[in-house]
């Protein structure tokens, strides 16, 4: 997968650089490419930003800046410049803002599937609404929301979403079963809350490991787990519980 991010701070990316999105991309399953939104503001004091019309606070994106940045980025390829990953001929573009479409573990998965994603985390208040006009067919532009709560800037959305997604390639997490048992992954934890884990020592200050956990029967540890996993989605998201399909609850579940 390629991932491009259009930023006017790319060192903000440094931490995609270690640990397992580092690995992935030594490894080639990632191709992260990092663009310095300011090197296609050519005016002196290379300003990417104005005043908001109809007033307001702060500043806003300009449109020329951003859509010179992704034509060059998108163009490059296009225009055959280089292979372009999997013969994708555009990218899905990915806008982060406080007012988009929540990023869930279902879009998680939708994005893992694309061969090459754009990432245009913004700044001040945000990017003129006309960029996304411009490119929202032919990109496929998404604006999402990655929580309830206002950012300085689309940064640190863009950091969740690329760590969110890159775990889900193939070869990136070493045991492959562990996407399977995520909260929310699709199948049988779908909606649910992953319940307790313990490692060695079996016990610790007192603290003993569930016997169950022990025991070697994994018809029961598995039984432990996903009962484990209900009472705690009853307790912290009961909400979730709602969106379960009453099938997907087998009449030990149904008892609890
Ligand atoms: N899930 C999530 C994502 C973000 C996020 C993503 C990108 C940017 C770019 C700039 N900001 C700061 C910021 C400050 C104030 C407003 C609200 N203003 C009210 C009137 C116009 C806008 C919006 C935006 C971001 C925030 N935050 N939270």
């Amino acid at each position: 997968m390629r991932v491009d991010i259009i930023s006017i701070f790319p060192e903000y990316f440094a931490p995609l650089d270690v640990s397992l999105m580092g690995k992935a991309r030594e490894r080639g399953i990632l191709d992260i490419r990092l663009h310095q939104l300011r090197d296609w503001a050519h005016d002196v004091h290379r300003t990417v930003d104005d005043t908001p019309y109809g007033g307001g606070p702060g500043m806003v994106m300009k449109p020329e800046i951003w859509g010179e940045a992704i034509d060059a980025v998108v163009g490059a390829a296009a225009a055959g410049g280089e292979a372009a990953p999997e013969g994708a001929v555009a990218p899905r573009m990915i806008v982060p803002t406080p007012s988009g479409r929540p990023f869930t573990q279902e879009v998680a998965l939708e994005y893992a599937k694309e061969p090459w994603l754009l990432f245009t985390p913004a700044r001040y208040e945000g990017i003129d609404s006309r960029v996304m006009a411009e490119y929202g067919f032919r990109l496929r532009v998404d604006e999402v929301s990655i929580g309830d709560y206002v950012l300085a800037g689309g940064e640190a959305a863009v950091l969740v979403m690329v760590e969110a997604v890159g775990r889900l390639l193939p070869g990136v997490l070493g045991n492959a079963a562990s996407v399977a048992d995520d909260s929310f992954a699709p199948g049988t934890m779908e909606n649910l809350l992953e319940g307790p884990v313990y490692t060695k020592p079996p016990t610790w200050r007192g603290h003993d490991v569930p016997e169950i956990l022990l025991s070697g029967h994994h018809g029961k540890i598995a039984r432990w787990r996903r009962d484990e996993a209900l009472r705690r989605t009853a307790e912290k998201r009961p909400e979730l519980l709602a969106r379960l399909d009453p099938d997907s609850l087998d009449k030990h579940d149904r008892q609890l």
